[in-house]
C-alpha cells in the first residue's frame, strides 16, 4: 500500500474502510483498523460552517448555499450534472468523459433550446466571444445559461472571450462578407467611414496601419485565408492587389509579412487589454461570468493586473453581497478565473511566466497559425499542454478542431485524428468555435468531440495497463507541499487499487484540481459548496463537480454523499472509493456502504 512521500514521515497512516467489499474489487488481505487515515499536525478547525444557517431566499445562482439540518439526509441537497448522472447511471463509473468541451456560441445557438441541446450534449463551458455581436445579446446568453442551470440541473459555465486590440478589418459596412478575386485591387484604409463605403475598401481598426507598412508587404487576411500585396500607398490609404482570393469575412485578423516574416513594429505595443475591452471585462463581472479569456496576451503583467481587478471589484460586489443577506462567512473573493490566450508571438518568449501567472491556458491555435509558421503549431500546443500539467492550469485546445463540420454533417480523417492527439495528449478541454458558433451542424460536432474523447481516453487506460505504462511522465509541480504530495499519493493509490472514483471536499477547487493533475484512471467526484467553484472545475480534466453542503465533521460529510449519492443511483454499495481531505489531512480507502 503505497502513499510513499507520507509515510516517509513520523505521522501514522493508516487506513479506514468500512464494510464488505465488492466481490470484484478485493482490498489488501491484512485487516485494517477502522480509523481514518490522518496526516494531522493538528490544522485548526474553520468555524463550522453547518452552524451559520439562513433562511434568506436569494434570486440566483451566486446564493450561499443554504445548508440543511444535518440528519437525515437531504435528497435535494447534492446538485449533479444531469449530463454525468446520466453516464454514471448507464454505464458505470469508468464510462464518465475526463476531456471537457468548450462550445462559442454564436447566432446558430443563442436561443434556449440551442443552448439546451449543448448542455445535454455534453457542453461544460459556454464561450462567448467579444468580437462578435452586442453586449445586450451577451447578456441574453449569459442569462439563458443561467436559466438553463437553474431549471434544468446544469452547471454549465461562462467564458467571455476579449477582442484584444490587434489589427484586424472593420464590419465591412455591415455585410455578412466580400468576395476578393485574383489580381483584384483593393484599398484598406484607416479613415472612417459613417455609412457609405467605396466599393472594395476595407477599414482597419489600427491607426498606426498605413505607416507601420510597406510596399512589397504581403497582408494575411485570418492567417492567410485571403492574401493581399501592398502595391501603394496614399495617405491614410493603402492599396493592395489580392493574389490569393477567398472570402473576406467582418472583423477578421489582419497579419502583415516582410521577407517572409511577420512585421511586428508599433502594432506590437498596442495594449493587451483595449477600453473597449475594459468595458466588457466590467460588464462581465456584473454579469458573474466564470471565466474571461484574455486575447493575445504577450506578457504575465496583463494577467496579474487582470487578476488583481477581479480581486477588487469581487471583493466589493461580494461584501456588498453578503452584507445584504446579512451573513458573516467568509467566501473566496474572486470567483473569476482569468484564462491566457496563446496566441500571440510575444507570449512564446514568456509561456512559463504566462502560464504560472494565469488561472489556465488556451491554444488559440487559429491567430497563433497566423503569427508562426503552421508547422510550428503543433509543437507549441504540445508545450503548453505540459506546462499546464506542471502548474496545475487547466489548458483548452482551440480552433479548427472540427472545421470541416461548419459545412458538412462529418468530420475529415485528419480532423479526428487531430482531435485525438489533443485527448492523448490529456489536455483539460477541447473547444469548437464556428462549428458551434455559425455552423450548420453544431450537435453533430459536439458528438464528435465526445465519441472521439471517449474513445481515446479508453484506449489510454487500457494501452497503460496492457503495457504496465507509467502515466504520462509529469513534470514535477514547482508549488509542491503537502496538498499536492498527498494528491499524487492519492491518484497513484486509485490506479493501483483499481479504485471507482477519487472524492475530494473541496472549499476553492485547489485540491480537486491538484488530483486532475495526476490524472488517474478513474474519475473524481469533487464536492464543493461554492456554485462558482463548481462551474469552473467543470473545465478539467476528470472532475466531475457537485454542489453540497458540507458540515464540520468529514465521516458525516461523507456519509450523506453516499446517501445521496446511492439514492440518486449514481454509486452503488460495494464500490471502492479513495477520499481525500484537504482538511483532515487524510486519504481514506472505503467501501461504499
Ligand atoms: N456572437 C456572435 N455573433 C455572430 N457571429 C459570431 C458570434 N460569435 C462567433 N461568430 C462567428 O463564428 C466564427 C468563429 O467564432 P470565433 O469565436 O472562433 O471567432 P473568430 O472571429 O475566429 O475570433 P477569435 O480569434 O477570437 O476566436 C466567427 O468568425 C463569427 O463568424
Ligand atoms: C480561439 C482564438 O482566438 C484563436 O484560435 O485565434
Ligand atoms: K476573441
Ligand atoms: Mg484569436
Amino acid at each position: 500500500m503505497v502513499v510513499p512521500s507520507l509515510s516517509a514521515t513520523s505521522q501514522s497512516l493508516r487506513f479506514s474502510f468500512s464494510i464488505t467489499p465488492s466481490p470484484s474489487r478485493t482490498l489488501p488481505k491484512q485487516p485494517l483498523p477502522k480509523s481514518s487515515v490522518r496526516l494531522s499536525r493538528y490544522v485548526p478547525l474553520l468555524k463550522p460552517i453547518s452552524a451559520v444557517k439562513t433562511e434568506v431566499s436569494v434570486p440566483d445562482e451566486r446564493k450561499p448555499p443554504i445548508f440543511p439540518t444535518v440528519g437525515g439526509p437531504n435528497v435535494e441537497a447534492i446538485e449533479a450534472d444531469k449530463v454525468t448522472e446520466a453516464e454514471l447511471k448507464e454505464n458505470g463509473f469508468r464510462s464518465t468523459r475526463r476531456t471537457k468541451i468548450v462550445c462559442t456560441i454564436g447566432p446558430r445557438t443563442c436561443g434556449f433550446e440551442e443552448l439546451e441541446a449543448l448542455a445535454v450534449g455534453g457542453m461544460n463551458v459556454a464561450r462567448i466571444n467579444m468580437c462578435h455581436g452586442t453586449r445586450e445579446w451577451h447578456r441574453q446568453v449569459i442569462e439563458r445559461v443561467r436559466r438553463l442551470n437553474a431549471e434544468k440541473g446544469f452547471a454549465v459555465a461562462v467564458m467571455m472571450d476579449t477582442q484584444g486590440s490587434e489589427i484586424h478589418m472593420g464590419d465591412l459596412g455591415g455585410a455578412a462578407s466580400a468576395k476578393a478575386e485574383d489580381g483584384e485591387h483593393w484599398t484598406f484604409t484607416v479613415r472612417p467611414f459613417d455609412v457609405n463605403f467605396p466599393e472594395r475598401t476595407i477599414s482597419v481598426n489600427y491607426d498606426g496601419f498605413a505607416e507601420d507598412v510597406k510596399v512589397g508587404d504581403e497582408l494575411l487576411v485570418d492567417g492567410g485565408m485571403v492574401r493581399f500585396v501592398v502595391t501603394e500607398k496614399i495617405g491614410p490609404d493603402v492599396s493592395c492587389c489580392c493574389t490569393d482570393p477567398g472570402l473576406l469575412l467582418p472583423r477578421a485578423n489582419l497579419t502583415f509579412w516582410r521577407n517572409g516574416s511577420l512585421v511586428r513594429e508599433r502594432n506590437a505595443m498596442l495594449p493587451t487589454l483595449s477600453s473597449k475591452d475594459w468595458l466588457d471585462i466590467d460588464f462581465g463581472i456584473a454579469e458573474g461570468i466564470d471565466f474571461i479569456a484574455v486575447s493575445f496576451v504577450k506578457s504575465a503583467e496583463v494577467i496579474k493586473h487582470l487578476k488583481s481587478y477581479i480581486a477588487t471589484q469581487s471583493t466589493e460586489s461580494t461584501c456588498k453581497f453578503y452584507l445584504t443577506v446579512m451573513t458573516i462567512f467568509v467566501q473566496p473573493c474572486s470567483n473569476i478565473a482569468v484564462i491566457a490566450k496563446i496566441e500571440s508571438i510575444d507570449s512564446l518568449k514568456h509561456l512559463e511566466e504566462i502560464i504560472s501567472a494565469s488561472d489556465g491556458a488556451m491554444v488559440a491555435r487559429g491567430d497563433l497559425g497566423a503569427q508562426i509558421p503552421l508547422e510550428q503549431v503543433p509543437s507549441v500546443q504540445k508545450r503548453i499542454v505540459e506546462l499546464g500539467r506542471k502548474f496545475d492550469k487547466p489548458v483548452i485546445v482551440a480552433s479548427q478542431l472540427l472545421e470541416s463540420m461548419i459545412e458538412y454533417p462529418i468530420p475529415t480523417r485528419a480532423e479526428v485524428a487531430d482531435v485525438s492527439e489533443a485527448v492523448g495528449q490529456q489536455a483539460d478541454a477541447l473547444m469548437l468555435s464556428g462549428e458551434s458558433a455559425m455552423g450548420q451542424y453544431p450537435e453533430k460536432a459536439l458528438a464528435v468531440l465526445r465519441s472521439v474523447s471517449l474513445r481515446i481516453e479508453r484506449w489510454w487506460r487500457e494501452e497503460k495497463h496492457r503495457a504496465a505504462l507509467e502515466p504520462l511522465t509529469m513534470p514535477s509541480s514547482v508549488c509542491g507541499g503537502v496538498p499536492e504530495e498527498m494528491c499524487n499519493a492519492a491518484v497513484k493509490m486509485a490506479n493501483k487499487l483499481k479504485a471507482d472514483a477519487l472524492f475530494v471536499y473541496t472549499k476553492t477547487g485547489h485540491m480537486a484540481s491538484l488530483l486532475s493533475r495526476g490524472r488517474p484512471d478513474c474519475p473524481i467526484f469533487a464536492f464543493t459548496t461554492m456554485p462558482s467553484v463548481r462551474r469552473r472545475l467543470n473545465l478539467q480534466w476528470g472532475l466531475m463537480p457537485f454542489s453540497l453542503s458540507l458540515s464540520d465533521d468529514m465521516e458525516s460529510n461523507l456519509n450523506r454523499a453516499f446517501s445521496l449519492l446511492k439514492a440518486r443511483g449514481m454509486i452503488n454499495s460495494g464500490g471502492l472509493i479513495i477520499v481525500v481531505s484537504d482538511k483532515l489531512r487524510s486519504i481514506q480507502v472505503i467501501n461504499v456502504p
